[in-house]
């Protein structure tokens, strides 16, 4: 039988205690994991009480999760290399800021065999300019893969076990449902989508890959046609000075999620690692854009318009900077629906 596989979780604020409540129920249910799941706690005292013993303790973070339980095999530790010294999968879960000191730390203290999966959203500054992903740095300091999971997953509505999906980036086809199983309970749901499985939703989107040619500008609104012949007779009709005019042609229909049900949380895997983790941190500055328009009392018209020009820009980001990735990974939870969340959400 094969060794069973021991995970730790870096870093315990809101998303790690709360995907840790997830992960220390898989590990002790299934056969295949350690029961014991190490959490790598940045040591904090509250009311004169060290919080990683609170954890242990009280199974609770108080001050990060309060009012949840974390599973019992969930053990807070406060040095990183003993928390991680021996696990086969390395959770990262922790403000983007942090990661590179915690890699110097780990470096050389790890298995060489581990596998990274990180849940964090952002980007870092790359040495000598341009931006840098976050897995990037992981895999390029620890010399281990680093698959991502992105979503619109609100931590304490994933903690509260209300239903969810996310999307895990992983081009390793052995770890992806390693992976998959370790994220899936009754509550929070794996559903791995290949091409022949998803559903048609968003079918009428198609940028002759990503090409963004067409534009024909005017000045505030906009009209997407997506139908070639009638296209072109449609926007005469419609476009005018208030009126932005676009048109994409209908012909490779765009794959859109799975269309697998299950109960409260989905997670869909896909091979595309940069556009999720790169999703996971763009849709914020879209966010921003979006409350701009909120605070200037714009209006929902205006809001959705922003929303959907960032999810363009998202898209157009991609195709230059990591080109390669697939449209209908913007159409996962990773993208559209946490750009909604994130822009609607209080
Ligand atoms: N909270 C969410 O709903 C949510 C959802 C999805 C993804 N994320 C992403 O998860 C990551 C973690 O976010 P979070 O909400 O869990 O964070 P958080 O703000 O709840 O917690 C901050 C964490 O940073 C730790 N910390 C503080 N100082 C530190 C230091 N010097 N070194 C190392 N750690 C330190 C704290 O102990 C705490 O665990 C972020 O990238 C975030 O974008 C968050
Ligand atoms: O604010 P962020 O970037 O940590 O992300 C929060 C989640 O995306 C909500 O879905």
């Amino acid at each position: 039988m094969a060794a069973k596989q021991k995970v730790c979780i870096i870093g315990s604020g809101n998303w790690g205690s709360a995907i840790a409540k997830i992960v220390g129920r898989n590990a002790a249910r299934l056969p295949n994991f350690e029961d014991t799941v190490t959490m790598w706690v940045f040591e904090e005292m509250i009311e004169g009480k060290k919080l990683t013993e609170i954890i242990n303790e009280t199974h609770e973070n108080v001050k990060y999760l309060p009012g949840h339980k974390l599973p019992e095999n969930v053990v807070a530790i406060p040095e990183v290399v003993d928390a991680a010294r021996d696990a086969d999968i390395l959770i990262f879960v922790v403000p983007h800021q942090f990661v590179r000191k915690i890699c110097s730390s780990l470096l050389g203290q790890i298995k060489p065999t581990a596998a990274a999966l990180s849940l964090i959203k952002g980007f870092d500054i790359a040495e000598g300019g341009g931006i840098d992903l976050i897995s990037h740095i992981i895999t390029r300091h620890l010399k281990i893969p680093c698959a991502v999971l992105m979503g619109a997953n609100i931590a304490s509505e994933v903690a509260e076990e209300k239903f969810c999906e996310t999307t895990i980036g992983c081009r390793d086809a052995l770890l992806a449902p390693v992976l998959r199983d370790l994220i899936q309970t009754d509550e929070f749901r794996v559903v791995v989508v290949d091409d022949e499985d998803a559903v048609e939703i968003c079918g009428a989107l198609k940028f002759s890959r990503i090409g963004w040619g067409d534009f024909i500008q005017t000045d505030e609104f906009r009209v997407v046609v997506v139908d070639d012949e009638d296209a072109v007779e449609i926007c005469g009709a419609l476009k005018t000075d208030e009126f932005r005019v676009v048109v994409v042609d209908d012909e490779d229909a765009v794959e859109i999620c799975g269309a697998l049900k299950t109960d409260e949380f989905r997670v869909v895997v896909v091979d595309d690692e940069d556009a999720v983790e790169i999703c996971g941190a763009l849709k914020n500055i879209v966010a921003v854009g979006a409350g701009f328009v909120d605070g200037l009392g714009f209006g929902d018209n205006t809001k959705a318009a922003v929303i959907r020009l960032g999810l363009m820009e998202m898209i157009k980001f991609v195709d230059v900077f990591y080109p390669g990735s697939k449209l209908s990974t913007f159409f996962e939870s990773c993208g559209v629906a946490d750009l909604i969340t994130t822009c609607y959400g209080e």
